[in-house]
């Protein structure tokens, strides 16, 4: 599966350094040091929106991001849970690789 591809020759999951604002966002949602996988990073942006009830409570595949430091990082007032590209983006933008 695409975790196993990120696996390295010592068998280390690929970490990534999430830059500043991403990094309190995550860890507004409970997320402890510094590097994470991508997986944990995805868990906790969920959670994020969870905690801050920022989806919408009847079509819960919508999430309202404006006026929450999420929504200055992804540039977007709301986005769908199902077009994940806005999110992938910002994640290029913010993350840097952790190998090493
Ligand atoms: C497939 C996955 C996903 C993952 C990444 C992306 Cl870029 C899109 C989509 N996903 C599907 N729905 C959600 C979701 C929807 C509303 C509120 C919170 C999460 C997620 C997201 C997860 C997650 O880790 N998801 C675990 C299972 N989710 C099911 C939905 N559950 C809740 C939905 C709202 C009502 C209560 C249950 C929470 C757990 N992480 C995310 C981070 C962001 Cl920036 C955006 C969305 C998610």
């Amino acid at each position: 599966a695409a975790e196993n591809a990120c696996r390295t020759t010592l068998g280390q999951v690929n970490q990534v350094r999430p830059k500043l604002p991403l990094l309190k966002i995550l860890q507004a949602a409970g997320a402890q040091g510094e590097t994470f996988t991508l997986k944990e990073v995805m868990h906790y942006l969920g959670q994020y929106i969870m905690v801050r009830q920022l989806y919408d409570k009847r079509q819960q595949h919508i999430v309202y991001c404006g006026g929450d430091q999420l929504g200055e990082l992804l540039g977007l007032e709301s986005f769908s849970v199902k077009d994940p590209s806005p999110v992938y983006d910002m994640l290029k933008r913010n993350l840097t690789s952790a190998a090493m």
